[in-house]
């Protein structure tokens, strides 16, 4: 990860998190949008928040300290331990995290973006977990990820949401989509923030 991170800014890491964890992260995602959890995700933040049905169209449900489950903290242990070895390495200043479950139903898309919000320290480092045990090619819902630092066009990679697969990039740098799932499409997405 470090190597990765080091040379291109990304790093992919299939088969990443703990099965058991991972399974436990999928059955909760699922019966949470069962229960209907999970809320319209918006673009922008605090009072300029908005609902773009036009940029993207998944749900999330906030992983929030008052009710987190065991898998939850599993995962958030190991998160807090990639924290550390990123602010080791890159002087990150990562102080905390922030995430969500997120579901993309049939049809669901994020068009391109960057996550850093403008003239904001909050979102430095990017991780994704994919919770889909069942994806097929043709399933759709790929992560398609621009390579180089800035670019909105150009190279990419492209990037399968398998059960277990763990994605981490700079959050201001590389401009990623997700592609239309023709299934269901869960995970778990969250960001290393700086000092705000
Ligand atoms: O789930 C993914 O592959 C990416 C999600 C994303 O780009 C986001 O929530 O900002
Ligand atoms: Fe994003």
């Amino acid at each position: 990860m470090i190597d990765d991170i080091q040379r291109s800014g990304w790093c992919v890491l299939p088969d990443f998190m703990d099965r058991e964890v991972a399974g436990a992260l999928s059955a909760e995602s699922l019966s949470a949008w069962e229960e209907g959890e999970f809320r319209r995700a918006g673009v922008g933040r605090g009072k300029d928040l908005v609902i773009r049905e036009d940029v993207r169209t998944d749900h999330v449900s906030w992983l929030r300290d008052e009710n987190i489950t065991l898998c939850q903290q599993k995962y958030l242990d190991t998160l807090e331990e990639i924290r550390l070895v990123l602010n080791q390495n890159f002087f990150l200043g990562l102080m905390d995290f922030e995430g969500h479950f997120a579901v993309y139903p049939k049809g669901g898309f994020y068009k391109p973006h960057l996550d850093r919000h403008r003239n904001s320290m909050d979102r430095l480092v990017t991780v994704i977990l994919y919770l889909n045990p069942e994806w097929q090619p043709g399933d759709g819902g790929e992560l398609k990820l621009w390579t180089n630092p800035g670019d909105q066009d150009g190279e990419f990679v492209i990037i399968e949401p398998r059960m277990g697969t763990l994605v981490c990039f700079i959050a201001g740098d590389h401009w990623h989509e997700v592609l239309p799932a023709k299934k269901t499409r869960a995970s778990i997405t969250g960001w290393f923030r700086g000092r705000v």
